[in-house]
């Protein structure tokens, strides 16, 4: 029987944690808004800008009663909430390795990283408290609602001082000025810390990419050190970041560098429409964490220039925006058919801005 799509991503994971979830495992605190209908695409590059007209201001309706509405923050459907409780559904299992002691096992780079937050004049402190955050007003988002499923699912977290991220990080994180997790995060991050695979549901602009971010980066500041790639030419990222156009993984590219900042973690991007030399260039320097677009992912792997044979961490944004634009081949391919680990070998995090039925039903 041909196996669901996210089967190829999860590998029937998701499936046995779907069926097996009883009504008690399910902490629902309120309907998930992103159910019923699909809210409306928000081209990547507009999501983090304020919102220019009518149409496209924030709609905050089902948020907390009485709670403050947010400053101007992207489009949201209607009658939906952003931060879309939709469900988080932790699906796994512990997967080896990856503890989380420390980072004694982490080699420094020395490389001379840019400062991913602006200005290299600047100091560094002072470029980072010229950075401002998305403006986002999180304590309005307190009782945002969200459904957890699966077994034993860890608790969420209220500050990101409970979660054991590292100094490095954390220290990201204040730069970045988040006060606190935003309520994916706060449920999706514990999660996948824990080592779980994990299939969340939540809105575009709800602060996913943190969330699937912070716990790759720190699992692999933890973990021992990935392969030396000295004289190949084929590089071995640890952690895989799939997303469907070159908007969105620039975006998560530029978000994902500044949580990694001075943490010896390297962060790559690979997109299809631009020209292939110079990424693989930037490859041949060295990679940790590879953002790719699918197509351009598995040209690469044709050519023998990645191999994903060391892959610790898969995680796929807008699952469903992959799913629309035809890319289930592709992403049979890169799991299923080159050298990606098998599950329990990896971990695998799916991030979806709706929850379509092919998804659901793996
Ligand atoms: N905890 C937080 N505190 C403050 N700002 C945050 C926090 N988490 C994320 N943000 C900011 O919120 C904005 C939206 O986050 P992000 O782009 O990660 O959303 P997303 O859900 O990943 O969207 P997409 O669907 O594009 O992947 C970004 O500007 C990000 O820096």
């Amino acid at each position: 029987m041909r196996s669901s799509w996210a089967d190829a991503v999860a590998n029937a994971e998701i499936s046995a944690a779907a069926t097996s979830a009883s009504p008690s495992n399910v902490a629902s605190v309120a309907a998930a808004p992103t159910r019923g209908g699909r809210p409306a695409y928000v081209p990547p590059h507009l999501r983090s800008r304020q919102p220019s007209s009518e149409a496209l201001a924030p709609t905050v309706a089902d948020g907390p009663s009485g709670a403050r509405q947010p400053p101007s923050y992207g489009a949201a459907p209607a009658g939906a909430s952003r931060w879309g409780g939709g469900p988080i559904r932790d699906v796994g299992r512990p997967i080896s390795g990856g503890g989380r002691g420390g980072l004694s096992g982490w080699h420094s780079r020395r490389d001379r990283e840019l400062n991913p937050f602006g200005n290299e004049d600047e100091t560094t402190e002072a470029a980072f408290s010229s950075q401002e955050n998305s403006g986002i007003n999180f304590d309005a988002y307190e009782d945002i609602p969200v459904e957890t499923s699966g077994e034993n699912v860890p608790p969420p977290v209220n500050t990101f001082a409970e979660i054991d991220l590292g100094n490095a990080l954390n220290e990201n994180i204040r730069r970045c000025k988040y006060v606190k997790p935003t309520p994916v995060q706060r449920y999706a991050i514990p999660i996948s810390l824990a080592g779980r695979d994990l299939m969340a549901c939540a809105q575009t602009g709800s602060g996913k990419t943190a969330a699937f971010c912070f716990p790759i980066i720190s699992g692999i500041m933890s973990g021992p050190p990935g392969p030396r790639q000295r004289g190949s030419r084929t590089s071995y990222p640890l952690a895989l970041i799939l997303s469907p156009t070159r908007e969105l993984s620039v975006q998560i590219h530029e978000e994902a560098r500044k949580f990694a900042y001075q943490t010896g973690v390297r962060v790559v991007v690979a997109y299809g429409g631009a020209p292939i030399n110079q990424q693989l260039r930037e490859l041949e320097r060295g990679v940790d964490i590879l953002v790719a677009t699918p197509g351009r992912l598995v040209d690469m792997l044709e050519r023998a220039r990645v191999s994903l044979q060391h892959i610790r961490y898969l995680a796929l944004d807008e699952a469903d925006r992959m799913l629309d634009m035809g890319f289930e081949p592709q992403i049979r391919r890169i799991v299923e058919q080159m050298d990606m680990p098998s599950r329990g070998q990896r971990q695998t995090m799916l991030f979806s801005a709706t929850f379509p039925k092919e998804i659901q039903a793996s």
